[in-house]
């Protein structure tokens, strides 16, 4: 728990992931951090001679530095001072604050690109992870991983941190002219603003690392209710469910709001406090310098110039703050984002484009156990099979089986527990995956659509501008489905909807076939990809399939033993093992 609490180790796991470009530039910031601080100084530093010529020209006009100023600027008598000091004044304050906005403006910049960069890793090692990771995670969780944790990063750890190390560099300047002007009453102010800070962290930090856990598991519950409540819609509408989903969604934002609420409070709260105690500290001071040989006059200069320090100082003291609790009441969501950054990348993820594996003879499954993870049942128990080159296979057997699972481990997306696969005698694994997938289309149970144009979702993952529309007619000939396209008013331009909502079943699935036959594989894997097709065209689609040419390795799975009747080899599953392997004709006389 002490681990899981302290906020510096993840700092440094985080400063682990910056890249050396970007810490080159945290470095130029903090230099002009200080050029900053110095302008501060300065600024502040500029009010004492101001005010000193305000209320007695004179005696400036008799102090050395005064006499050298007016021999500079040729100055004669004492009031002709106060136009050239007003003047060094106003440019001190002015250059200051152009400064201090030219840091703003670039603290803000430099957090926001290492949070874009931060937030792209995480997408990117997310997506290379093996498919047995994805099939084990909720997707609510990642999308609050990748797009609330680790797109809000910048916001919430970057920029603050970034803040807390400028602000407390102009802290230490202003302090630092302050204890010039008058240490006594400064060192007293940064006692008193101390021990105040000191005493709400300590009070708080515990309570905004709580809160910080409850916004980040309360996020991917706001997420889930969203999903499952748009993802279900038709159930939602038809059961009228509406108020099941709003409760859910009530009741995680509810309580996220309540964590928020409580750190915005705890961020903000002890700025009253001292504003209050800066006050008080110039009221007392002010007391006492009045009762001084000069009276107040005299003492103006000392408190004005306090008076201005304490003016930039109590607001960046409380802008430190905020940063730390903002940091705080974010923590467990750093901890998430860290733990993704962190995923291991696969080594072939660095190959860049692998040549395609050499694949002349055929595919071995030799001895194949399979299980999703070491406490459940084995879903394949010794799965021995060989597919020649060119070969159409069927693939049935009864539901939860292991059909898709088998052609899991076939494509290579899951590896098998023990035992092997192979092609052409090498056996394939992490380092030579990517090269088996080269020949491999995949047509799923159910089809991914994404709302775009029929021609994007039949050269799916294409550019826009790569895609080669010859090629996407003659798929979408072949997939039985350009008649239908053609009738529409835009052709390949008519947009699906989100899924695909505007398409019928048959229609996705037909895209899904068009979307394989564009890529011109020569492994084409079906994974019951035609059952939402009537018989006729679900028979013309599998002739387009036969007429793929001999080369074309074709693998499909169906539950209606006749989509088969034109592959030469039917393999039967039961119950995780190959019960019968035979022609079409020798399983339907024994079926
Ligand atoms: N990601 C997963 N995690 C855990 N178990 C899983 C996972 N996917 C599938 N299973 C289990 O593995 C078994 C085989 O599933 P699989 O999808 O391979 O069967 P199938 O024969 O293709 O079924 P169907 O014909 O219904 O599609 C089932 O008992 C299923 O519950």
């Amino acid at each position: 728990m002490a681990a899981a609490n302290s906020l510096f180790p993840l700092l440094s796991r985080l400063w682990a992931h910056i890249g050396q470009g970007q810490r080159r530039q945290l470095f130029l910031l903090i230099l002009l951090m200080m050029v900053v601080a110095l302008a501060e100084m300065v600024s502040i530093g500029a009010i004492f001679p101001f005010l000193a010529v305000l209320t007695g020209p004179e005696r400036v006009f008799n102090h050395p530095l005064g006499q050298y100023f007016a021999f500079l600027f040729g100055l004669v008598e004492p009031r002709q001072l106060l136009l050239p000091i007003t003047l060094l004044f106003a440019v001190a304050i002015v250059l200051a604050g152009c400064m201090r906005l030219l840091l703003v403006w670039v603290q803000t910049n430099i957090s926001y690109a290492i949070g874009s960069d931060l937030a792209l890793d995480v997408y990117r090692r997310t997506l290379y992870q093996p498919y047995a990771v994805h099939t084990s995670r909720n997707s609510s969780e990642i999308i609050n991983g990748v797009y609330s944790k680790a797109s809000g990063i910048s916001s919430y750890v970057i920029l603050p941190l970034v803040t807390i190390v400028s602000t407390a560099t102009l802290v230490a300047a202003i302090l630092v002219t302050l204890i010039g002007v008058d240490p006594f009453t400064s060192l007293l102010a940064l006692a008193g603003f101390g021990v105040i800070y000191g005493g709400v962290i300590k009070l708080t930090h515990r309570r905004l690392f709580r809160n910080s856990r409850l916004v980040a598991d309360e996020a991917g519950r706001v997420i889930k209710s969203l999903q499952e409540g748009l993802g279900g819609i038709r159930d939602v509408l038809i059961d009228r469910t509406q108020d099941v989903y709003c409760g859910a969604f009530r009741k995680a934002d509810l309580s996220m709001r309540a964590a928020q609420i409580n750190s915005t409070f705890i961020a903000q709260s002890p700025r009253f406090a001292m504003e209050a105690l800066g006050m008080l500290l110039i009221a007392t001071l002010a007391y006492n310098l009045a009762q001084g040989d000069g009276g107040i006059v005299s003492a103006m200069p000392v408190l004005g110039a306090l008076a201005l320090g304490a003016q930039r100082l109590l607001p960046l003291l409380q802008q430190c703050f905020q940063a730390w609790s903002s940091i705080r009441s974010n923590q467990a969501s750093l901890a998430d984002t860290l733990d993704l950054l962190e995923q291991p990348m696969p080594e072939h993820a660095r190959q860049g484009d692998v040549p395609p594996l050499v694949f002349e003879r055929n595919i071995r499954l030799d001895d194949v156990y399979f299980r999703y993870s070491p406490e459940s049942d084995w879903v394949l128990r010794g799965v021995s099979l060989e597919i020649p080159k060119g070969s159409r296979v069927g693939v049935m057997g009864e539901t939860g089986c292991g059909k898709s699972t088998m052609l899991d481990i076939v494509m290579g997306l899951l590896s098998p527990t023990s035992g092997s696969l192979a092609v052409d005698g090498v056996v394939i694994g992490a380092e030579n995956g990517n090269g088996w997938q080269a020949h491999i289309a995949h047509v799923p149970q159910s089809v991914f659509l994404a709302d775009s144009s029929i021609a994007s979702n039949i050269a799916f993952g294409v550019p826009v501008d790569e895609i080669d529309m010859e090629r996407v007619r003659e798929a979408a000939l072949r997939a039985q489905l350009l008649d239908t396209i053609q009738s529409w008013p835009e052709q390949f331009d008519t947009r699906v909807g989100e899924r695909g909502v505007r398409l019928s079943g048959g229609q996705r699935q037909r895209i899904g076939i068009a979307r394989a036959l564009y890529k011109r594989a020569d492994v084409l894997v079906f994974d019951e990809a035609t059952s939402a097709l009537d018989n006729e065209t679900e028979r013309a689609v599998m002739e387009s399939i036969q007429a793929l040419g001999a080369d074309t390795t074709v693998l499909i799975i169906a539950h209606r033993l006749n989509t088969l009747n034109s592959c030469n080899i039917i393999v039967e599953l039961g119950k995780g093992q190959v019960a019968r392997v035979g022609s079409y004709r020798d399983i339907l006389s024994n079926s």
